[in-house]
């Protein structure tokens, strides 16, 4: 049986309508929105108002964007009806729950057309207004995410440059173009914008982020999911940080092949801790970081010598195996046949008999990810099914592909999330360590490394690598 999940909560079809001017993170706060609650099994996607516009008009300048000009505000029109008809199919044909319209919404009358709209279509409106006037905010976003925008680069496959550079009679990665021709667009938008009010529009839910996180409105949040919302958005911030995560070192129950437990490291393990704070100062220079590790044995002796705050949490523990805690895989398999190949079927759900699934692991992680989008510079160290629950986040990794990769041990790896992605590097310590990588169909323990037929298993070995010799 899956477990409990906020996902059976709320019945009712949600949408999220960002409303705000450009370069003020709506896109980045939608798919993030998106990502998190995928995560969490609620089906989630987001329509962008932005692409459906770039069907007719794929490199516009400033002056598209005035009210004024009629052919262009007929294609903006048309570009919105397109998106919020394929959101509402998708709500109907795709059993989606929260869809997020991501456009721009400015006017009041906008927004009443597209309530109405989402009403008939028992669809609930939450407006989430991103409102900024921090001029230095804004020119680092535009430095930040608008210069690599599809609105000014051009599309290799489009492959016509002279057609885009006789549209826009510009050079257009000219970077000094780009950042005025963005500010006049931003101008001609706040010529007709009209931000969320609490009296006006008193009758509406909606959440309302005033410069980030300085301050947030929030008006008629009425159920459970709305409220995850806005709990999730206020906690998200834009500093730049770094998550590192480590596997513990290699455990006396990981040369036995065992699963579970509470046992120590063995000497090889032991080395890796004793080489880890070399190759987190390697890859985190100076910066001040925490550590954050489980209460188990194994992650407290993995990070005995890092010189860094260290914080225990119980739900970095690893994936509680119930009655197969202390078994090897084999054991498992002719002890209970059944359960062994009902997990090799579906490895996210199945939940071992009086123990966890993944999902449940999913679930105890939830205030760990929360923490973690509040947090800078965090190194985790915990165990293997916990790690594969907090990259399949960061990375968007599907759920019937996360409990198969590959996370080996004596290996550090550095995320670092950007506006619209993550990069990852992979640190080998170069310290020998048993594999505790199980393949679908075998109780033996071992990657077979010529094998590129399993995507998830190559998620992670496939992100950038770097060799630690110690030296550089
Ligand atoms: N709440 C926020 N307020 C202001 N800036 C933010 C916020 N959240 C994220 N950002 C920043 O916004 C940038 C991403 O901008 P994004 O493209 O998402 O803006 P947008 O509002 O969707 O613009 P457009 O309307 O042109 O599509 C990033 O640099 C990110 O750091």
């Amino acid at each position: 049986m899956p477990g409990y999940s906020i996902s059976q909560v709320d019945t009712m079809k949600l949408c999220v309508v960002m409303v705000g001017l450009p370069a003020r993170g709506k896109s980045l706060i939608a798919r993030k929105i998106v990502r998190y609650l995928s995560w969490l099994s609620i089906t989630a996607k987001s329509f962008n108002v932005g692409e459906y516009r770039r069907g007719y008009q794929s490199h516009p300048t400033a002056e598209f964007f005035d009210d004024e000009n009629l052919e262009s505000l007929k294609i903006r029109k048309q570009a919105l009806k397109l998106a919020l008809d394929d959101l509402i199919d998708w709500f109907n044909n795709s059993n989606g729950m929260v869809g997020v319209l991501d456009g721009t919404s400015m006017t009041r009358e906008k927004r009443e057309s597209i309530y109405n709209i989402l009403k008939t279509n028992q669809i609930q409106p939450l407006f989430l207004e991103s409102f900024c006037n921090d001029q230095e905010t804004i020119m680092h976003n535009i430095l930040d995410v608008k210069m690599t925008s599809p609105d000014y680069i051009n599309d290799e496959s489009k492959s016509d440059d002279n057609k885009i550079d006789s549209e826009m009679k510009i050079n257009i990665k000219d970077p000094e173009f780009i950042i005025n021709d963005f500010l006049k667009r931003i101008s001609y938008f706040e010529k007709s914008y009209e931000p969320l009010d609490q009296q006006k529009d008193s009758d509406k839910s909606f959440i309302k982020l005033i410069n980030v996180a300085q301050q947030i409105i929030i008006n008629r949040i009425e159920t459970y999911l709305q409220s995850r919302i806005v709990y999730f958005v206020m906690n998200l911030h834009i500093k730049p940080r770094t998550i590192w995560l480590s596997r513990h070192g290699e455990s006396m129950y990981n040369l036995e092949g065992k699963i579970g437990g509470d046992a120590g490291l063995s000497p090889r393990g032991l080395k890796y801790a004793e080489k880890l704070p070399e190759l987190v100062r390697q890859s985190a220079g100076y910066r001040d970081l925490t550590v954050w590790i489980s209460t188990l044995k194994r992650t407290a002796e993995t990070s005995q010598h890092l010189p860094y705050k260290k914080l225990q949490w119980k739900a970095l523990d690893e994936l509680d195996a119930g009655v197969c805690d202390g078994m090897t895989y084999e054991e498992i398999e002719n002890k209970f046949p059944e359960d062994f190949k009902a997990r090799d079927d579906n490895k996210y759900e199945y939940r071992y008999r009086g123990g966890e699934s993944y999902r449940d692991v999913v679930i105890r992680l939830e205030p760990i990810i929360m923490e973690l989008e509040r947090q800078e510079n965090i190194l985790i160290v915990t165990h293997q099914a916990v790690l594969r629950c907090i990259y399949a986040y960061f990375m968007n990794v599907p759920q019937e592909e996360s409990p198969w990769m590959s996370i080996p041990l004596h290996t550090l790896i550095k995320l670092e999330p950007k506006a619209y992605g993550t990069t990852v590097t992979r640190i080998k310590a170069n310290i020998p360590a048993v594999s505790t990588y199980k393949e679908k169909g075998t109780s033996q323990l071992g990657e077979d490394l010529t094998d590129t037929s399993n995507k998830s298993k190559n998620i992670i070995i496939s992100a950038k690598e770097e060799l630690f010799n110690g030296t550089r």
